[in-house]
């Protein structure tokens, strides 16, 4: 991993594939994840990019796939969510429910409630977040890694004060391996941005596929850009729309 410069090029929408995080990318983080600040032009700002874009511009992220959609509201191009698994706009990377997942997830809000720990559940998974019991990190981490064990059809993804578990098989550069054999995105040189270890795969996948990946925030990465956060990453968009 190398330190990534600071400089990012500007984007250029006539040749450029863009594919963009979500959380710690397009919004701050916050304690919970329901209390994520949405900037009101958001969905608006998605949409015009996706027209200057020619479509050549997807949505991936961790999040369930409902909740991007009632999120960004204003932008109706493609969505991939939980992980790789789901997605809106080209042809969903799982077509049913993993077997399992039902009493993955009662086990995982069931230890959630017992700890004090904030469980999510995701429409492929689950959360169980730790932000607010730091110390519990190594607790939940082998808790859920237990859980993995026992139901081999889910893998474990850490995340910020977070462990998930997700589909298996299912990942954030699977699904741009997927996306960029669709017309939109062929011929393009793609761009991934993402803040997260749950983006590492994919800033790798950019960089080594002809383009590049822009690191949001501190941290080591694969990615050769860097931009501090969501409102520097926010401000490049805008700024691709006007180039
Ligand atoms: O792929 P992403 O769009 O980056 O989603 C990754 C996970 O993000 C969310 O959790 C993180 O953000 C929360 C809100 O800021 C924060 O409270 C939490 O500590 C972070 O881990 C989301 O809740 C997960 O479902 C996503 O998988």
């Amino acid at each position: 991993m190398t330190e990534p410069r600071t400089e990012v090029p500007p984007l250029d929408c006539r040749t450029k594939a863009l594919f963009l995080d979500f959380d710690g990318t397009l919004v701050d983080i916050a304690p919970t994840p329901d209390a994520v600040i949405i900037p009101a032009d958001l969905g608006s700002l998605l949409a015009r990019l996706n027209t200057a874009l020619g479509g050549a511009l997807a949505i991936v992220s961790g999040r369930s796939l409902n909740e991007l959609e009632s999120f960004l509201r204003g932008f109706d191009g493609i969505m991939v969510g939980s992980h790789g698994s789901e997605a809106r706009g080209m042809t969903p990377p799982l077509d049913r429910l993993p077997e399992g997942l039902e009493s993955a997830q009662t086990e995982m809000r069931d230890y959630a409630t017992s700890r004090g720990l904030l469980y999510e559940h995701k429409s492929m998974g689950g959360a169980i977040h730790f932000r607010a019991l730091p110390d519990a990190g190594p607790e939940v981490e082998a808790f859920i890694e237990r859980l993995a064990i026992t139901n081999p059809r889910f893998e474990v993804q850490p995340a910020k004060m977070a462990f998930e578990l997700r589909p298996a098989g299912f990942s954030k550069d699977g699904a741009l391996q997927i996306l960029s054999d669709q017309p939109d995105f062929r011929n393009r040189s793609p761009i991934y941005i993402g803040d997260d270890t749950t983006d590492e795969p994919a800033l790798a996948w950019a960089e080594t596929h002809g383009g590049f990946g822009i690191k949001v925030g501190d941290g080591k990465t694969r990615a050769s850009q860097h931009l501090p956060d969501p409102a520097a990453v926010l401000d490049w968009l805008r700024a691709g729309l006007e180039h």
